[in-house]
């Protein structure tokens, strides 16, 4: 029995990765919420000849007394597993930072009803920025007590599944691409993706020329921008994103069912493994809250931080140069629950 929820599930994001988790024999009960449409949705989903029940919220009408929202409650109550699409999406010329201002808020009141309602779920987190919304989502648990590090991740997998596409492309032959993987470390904007493409399960050509190699690199840190310039206006990633979220949250769904051995890359507070995290931190020499890099899970969550492994000089200079954005979007998100670091 799993239950999983989408917030903001009415979305460009939310309505594909509803349908994907809907066609999850292991999902026994979908519940959307967003602050539109989320009850159409579900019911236009539930006609669907799978298991799980599905069911539709929306917060109570402006002008009603109802406080708390007992939309969100019941969405949220007995979850599994909660996915956060909910919030504004790129326009052309912003960066994903930009989108903080409206985001953090919104991402802030949503982990408060989690930490409220549902504290035991597993959390993936989707809103952008990734590198800030996570922290954000940590810190309201931390006020409510119910803070697990484990149960806590940020969604890269969009930039694995690029790297796995982009790669294949490289290599000439797309048919590869499903086979392809490729860990993407450190956040998730700009600078701060940093794949490792020298631990990619297909080599690349040996003596490939290093401005291949680098604009393949670039392609994969600003895939998110390729899409927004293409929608021109109309928002960023949506199926390509559902298709990762959906992907992302099947492994989870398959961790909390028992299976070992699920290694992923997931932006993840690093105290979720003290061991691992250590050593981490003392790879890249500071002193994080927060990193992406494959963790191994298991039924509670993250099992271990696997850490960066052997990677060469490039990649060295790419994670050094992915530090100072990465630590400034943590202190942000920290700072916008914690108030500023005195
Ligand atoms: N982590 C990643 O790799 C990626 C993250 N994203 C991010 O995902 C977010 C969503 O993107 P789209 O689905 O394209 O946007 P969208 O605008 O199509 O959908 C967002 C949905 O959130 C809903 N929403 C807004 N406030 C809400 C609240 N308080 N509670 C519940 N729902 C609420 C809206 O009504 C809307 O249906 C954006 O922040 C975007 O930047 C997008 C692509 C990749
Ligand atoms: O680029 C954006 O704003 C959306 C996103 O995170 C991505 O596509 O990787």
């Amino acid at each position: 029995m799993v239950k999983a929820v989408v917030l903001g599930a009415a979305g460009g994001i939310g309505q594909p990765l509803s349908l994907l988790l809907k066609i999850n024999p292991d999902v026994t009960e979908l519940s959307l919420y967003d602050i539109v449409n989320a009850p159409g949705v579900a019911v236009d989903l539930s006609h669907i000849a799978t298991p799980a029940k599905v069911e539709g919220f929306l917060p109570p009408p402006k002008d009603s007394q109802t406080t708390p929202n007992e939309g969100l409650r019941k969405a949220l109550a007995g979850a599994d597993l909660i996915v956060i699409p909910a919030g504004v999406p790129r326009k052309p010329g912003m960066t994903r930072d930009d989108l903080f201002k409206i985001n953090a808020g919104i991402v802030r009141d949503l982990a408060t009803a989690i930490a409220t309602t549902a504290p035991k779920a597993f959390v993936l987190v989707i809103s952008n920025p990734v590198n800030s919304t996570v922290p954000i989502v940590a810190e309201v648990f931390k006020n409510h007590n119910v803070f697990d590090p484990k149960r806590l991740f940020g969604v890269t997998t969009l930039d694995v599944v690029r790297a796995s596409t982009f790669v294949a492309e490289v290599l000439g032959d797309r048919s590869l691409s499903s086979s392809i993987t490729v860990p993407v470390v450190g956040g998730h904007s700009g600078v701060t993706i940093v794949p490792l493409l020298s631990q990619s399960s297909h080599r690349l050509p040996e003596g490939l020329d290093t401005s291949t190699v680098d604009s393949l690199v670039n392609r994969i840190q600003s895939g998110g921008d390729e899409v927004v310039k293409a929608k021109d206006g109309a928002g960023s990633a949506t199926l390509s994103m559902a298709y990762a979220g959906a992907e992302f949250a099947v492994k989870i769904i398959r961790a909390i069912k028992g299976e070992r051995g699920i290694i992923v890359p997931s932006y993840v507070n690093l105290a979720a493994d003290q061991e691992g995290g250590a050593a981490l931190r003392k790879d890249l020499g500071k002193d994080l809250d927060y990193f992406s890099s494959p963790v191994e899970l298991g039924p509670n969550g993250v099992e271990s931080i696997k850490g960066l492994g052997t990677i060469t000089p490039s990649e060295r200079a790419l994670v050094n140069a992915a530090l100072p954005d990465l630590i400034s979007n943590i202190d942000k998100g920290v700072s916008f629950i914690q108030g500023p670091k005195l």
